[in-house]
C-alpha cells in the first residue's frame, strides 16, 4: 500500500470546507457565511491516528469541474493533478452541506466518479437537525459507494471519525472494483440521481425550515431590503464614532503619558526627538484608531457570520446590474471595505473576464479601513460634534456620506467603463443564499483579533518605516535660528516644490507633503501630518489631540473638505496597485487605474474646495 501523503477538501461553495480545514489542521483560514470565500489553495497538516502526517489542502468551492471562473479552475487543476509543481492528491474529502443535500450531491458524484479514494464529510448536520431533517448516513454511503461521516465543523463534531476514514480511504478504495468502465453521465442525469440519493437518505423532514422564509421576505423586499441595508450601514458609521471615542481618548492619553515619560527621562537631542516626534506622535496617531477599526470589523464579521451579507448582495443586485456589474461583484466590493487587496483577490470567483476586470478597477473606490484614520482625524478636527437627533451625530453622518461618495463613485465609474473600455453585457446573479446562523462568539473573536493584528502590524512596519523616513527628511538639514525647520528640511523643500500643483485645489504645504509617504499606505497621511506638526512645534504635547487642535486652528473648512474628497478617490496604496498588476497579468490596467483615480481625486478635491469657498464655509 502506498503511503497517503496528500488529501484535498472539495465541494460546493459554503459547504464548510475551510471550517473543516481549520478544525482539522489548526489553521485560521477565513470562513464566512456566503459562497466564494476561499479563492486560493491553502495547505495545512493533519496527523492520522497512525501518527503519520498528511498534507491537507483547502480549495475554493466549486459547482462542477467544467466551469470557467478562476477560483474553480484552481480546484479543478489541483484535483486533476494539473496544478504546477504539485502532485495529484491521494485522497479527496467531499464536503456536503447536509441541509442542502440534493444540490451538493450533483458535484459530489462528479468527484467520486474520478475514482480517487474519497471520503464524504456530511457537514452541517446541526443545521439539518435545526431545520427538522433526519438523515441516514449509512444509506448515503451505500448509494455513493464511499464512507460518509457526519460532521459539524464549527463544533468539532465527527472530526476523529473523519480523520480515521481519511486514513483508511485508500485501502477501502483499493478493495473496490475500479476496472468497470465509467459511462459518461450528463448533468441532467446527475441531477436526477442526486435527487434520488437525497430522497433515499432523508428519513424525515418537517416544515420547520420555513421559519426563516419570513425573515427573507422582509430583508429581500424590493423596497424594505435596500432601506434596511442603508439603515444598517448608517448605524455602523454612527457606532464607529460614538462607541470608539472613550477608548481612542484613553489610547491617546496613554501615548501622551509615554511621550512625557520619554521627555523627562531622555536627554534632549536626536534620539528623543525621533521617539517623540516620529514614533509616538506619528505611529501613535494611527494606532489610536484601533478601536474604530475593531468596531467596524465587528459589524462586518457579524454580517458575514449571520448570513445577512449574502442578502445584502442580493438586494444590491438590481443596482449592480443597472451599472453593468453582476451581484457576483458585490462580495468582492464589500470585502474592499476592509481592504482592496482581498477584495481584488475575491474577484476570482467572477467567471466573466470583463465583469471581473471592471470590478478590479473600481474596487479601490470602496472605502477601505486604511482611510478610516484619515477621515477620523479630519472629521474630528473640523466637523462639530453636534447631535442632529437622538443617537444621530453630525460626525457619523459625514463619515457615512464619505462612504456613500465612494460607492456612488464606483457605480458611476463602472457604468462608464462598461460602456467603453470593458464593454459587454452584464451576467446574471447566481449566488445561492446561505442559511441564517447565530454567530459563534469564538470565531467572531478570532476574526476580530486577526483584523486588529493586521492593523497593528501595518502600524509597526510600513507606517513606522514611512514615518521615520519622513521624520529624518524633516529634521535635516537643520534650520537657521528664526527659520522654520520644515521649510529648511529636505522634505519641506520637496513639499514646497510640489505645492504649486496642489495649491489650486486648496491644499496647504503639510497636506501636500503628507501625500508622498502616504503612497505607501493611506494611514501614513495621518502619521505624516502628526510628525510634521510635531517637528514644527515647540510645545511638548505631541498627541493626537494636539494634532487635532493644530488642524482645527490652521486649516480652513474648504481645505479640510478638499483633503477628504481627495482620499475618497486617490489610489494611495502601493500594495493595491501591485495586486491589481498580479491579477490582471500586466501593468496596463493598474496604470489605467492609478491614472483615472488620481485624475478623479484632483478634480473632486478641487470641486469640493471651490464649492465650499463659494458657499462661504
Ligand atoms: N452550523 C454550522 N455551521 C457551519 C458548519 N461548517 C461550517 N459552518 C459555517 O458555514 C459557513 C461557511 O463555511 P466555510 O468554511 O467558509 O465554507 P467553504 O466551504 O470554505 O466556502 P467557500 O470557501 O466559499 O467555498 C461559515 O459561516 C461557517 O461558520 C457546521 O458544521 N455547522
Ligand atoms: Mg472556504
Amino acid at each position: 500500500m502506498t503511503r497517503l501523503r496528500r488529501a484535498a477538501l472539495v465541494g460546493n461553495p459554503n459547504a464548510g470546507k475551510s471550517a473543516l480545514f481549520n478544525a482539522l489542521t489548526g489553521a485560521r483560514q477565513k470562513i464566512a457565511n456566503y459562497p466564494g470565500v476561499t479563492v486560493e489553495r491553502k495547505a495545512g497538516r493533519l496527523v492520522l491516528p497512525s501518527g503519520e502526517p498528511v498534507e491537507l489542502i483547502d480549495l475554493p468551492g466549486s459547482y462542477s469541474f467544467d466551469t470557467a471562473s478562476p477560483d474553480e479552475e484552481v480546484t479543478r487543476k489541483v484535483v486533476m493533478g494539473d496544478f504546477p509543481g504539485e502532485a495529484k492528491p491521494d485522497a479527496l474529502v467531499v464536503v456536503l452541506d447536509a441541509a442542502n443535500l440534493e444540490q451538493h450531491l450533483v458535484f459530489a458524484q462528479e468527484v467520486i466518479e474520478l475514482g480517487v479514494p474519497t471520503v464524504v464529510a456530511l457537514n452541517m448536520i446541526d443545521l439539518a437537525e435545526r431545520d427538522g431533517l433526519v438523515l441516514d448516513p449509512d444509506a448515503l454511503a451505500q448509494a455513493l459507494g464511499v464512507p460518509v461521516i457526519p460532521t459539524v465543523a464549527v463544533r468539532r463534531r465527527g472530526l476523529e471519525e473523519l480523520i480515521a476514514a481519511i486514513g483508511t480511504a485508500e485501502t477501502l478504495a483499493a478493495a473496490r472494483d475500479h476496472d468497470a468502465p465509467r459511462p459518461h453521465i450528463t448533468l441532467p442525469e446527475r441531477r436526477l440521481t442526486a435527487s434520488n440519493i437525497a430522497k433515499g437518505a432523508i428519513l424525515s423532514e418537517s416544515a420547520e425550515h420555513r421559519i426563516h422564509a419570513g425573515l427573507d421576505k422582509i430583508l429581500l423586499h424590493p423596497w424594505f431590503g435596500p432601506l434596511i441595508l442603508l439603515a444598517v450601514l448608517f448605524v455602523i458609521f454612527q457606532a464607529v464614532f460614538a462607541w470608539a471615542t472613550p477608548f481612542a481618548d484613553a489610547l491617546d492619553a496613554g501615548a501622551g503619558a509615554l511621550s512625557g515619560l520619554v521627555v523627562s527621562n531622555f536627554p534632549e537631542g536626536f534620539l528623543r526627538d525621533l521617539v517623540t516626534e516620529g514614533i509616538i506622535a506619528g505611529v501613535g496617531s494611527v494606532v489610536v484608531f484601533l478601536p474604530q477599526i475593531v468596531i467596524l470589523f465587528a459589524f462586518i464579521l457579524l454580517m458575514e457570520a449571520t448570513g445577512y451579507m449574502a442578502r445584502a448582495a442580493f438586494v444590491m443586485d438590481r443596482l449592480m446590474a443597472s451599472v453593468g456589474l453582476s451581484g457576483k461583484s458585490f462580495i468582492p466590493l464589500l470585502s474592499s471595505f476592509a481592504c482592496a487587496i482581498p477584495g481584488i483577490m475575491a474577484t476570482r470567483s467572477i467567471a466573466d473576464p470583463k465583469d471581473r476586470l471592471t470590478t478590479i478597477l473600481v474596487a479601490p473606490l470602496m472605502t477601505c479601513s486604511a482611510r478610516l484614520p484619515v477621515y477620523g482625524i479630519i472629521i474630528a478636527a473640523v466637523i462639530p460634534n453636534t447631535r442632529l437627533a437622538p443617537f444621530v451625530g453630525l460626525q457619523g453622518v459625514v463619515l457615512f456620506a464619505l462612504y456613500i461618495a465612494g460607492i456612488v463613485g464606483a457605480m458611476v465609474v463602472a457604468l462608464v467603463l462598461r460602456s467603453s473600455v470593458t464593454k459587454g453585457a452584464a451576467s446574471g446573479f447566481i449566488m445561492e443564499l446561505p442559511r441564517y446562523q447565530m454567530p459563534i462568539l469564538k470565531d467572531l473573536l478570532i476574526g476580530l483579533w486577526q483584523r486588529a493584528w493586521v492593523f497593528l502590524r501595518r502600524a509597526g512596519t510600513i507606517i513606522f518605516a514611512a514615518t521615520v523616513i519622513l521624520w529624518l527628511l524633516l529634521t535635516f538639514p537643520k534650520a537657521d535660528p528664526g527659520e522654520s525647520q520644515v521649510d529648511a528640511s529636505f522634505a519641506g523643500q520637496i513639499a514646497n516644490a510640489m505645492h504649486p500643483v496642489f495649491e489650486p485645489i486648496g491644499f496647504n504645504r503639510e497636506m501636500t507633503l503628507a501625500l508622498v509617504p502616504a503612497m505607501a499606505a493611506r494611514e501614513v497621511a495621518v502619521s505624516s501630518l502628526a510628525t510634521t506638526y510635531a517637528v514644527d512645534s515647540e510645545d511638548e504635547d505631541k498627541t493626537l489631540a494636539a494634532l487635532q487642535g493644530k488642524i482645527t486652528a490652521m486649516w480652513s473648512l474648504p481645505t479640510a473638505l478638499a483633503f477628504l474628497a481627495w482620499f475618497v478617490f486617490a489610489p494611495q496604496c502601493i500594495s493595491t496597485i501591485a495586486v491589481a498588476r498580479r491579477e490582471t497579468n500586466g501593468w496596463k490596467w493598474p496604470a489605467f487605474m492609478v491614472g483615472y483615480l488620481f485624475a478623479l481625486a484632483y478634480v473632486f478635491a478641487g470641486l469640493t474646495y471651490w464649492a465650499a469657498v463659494a458657499l462661504g464655509l
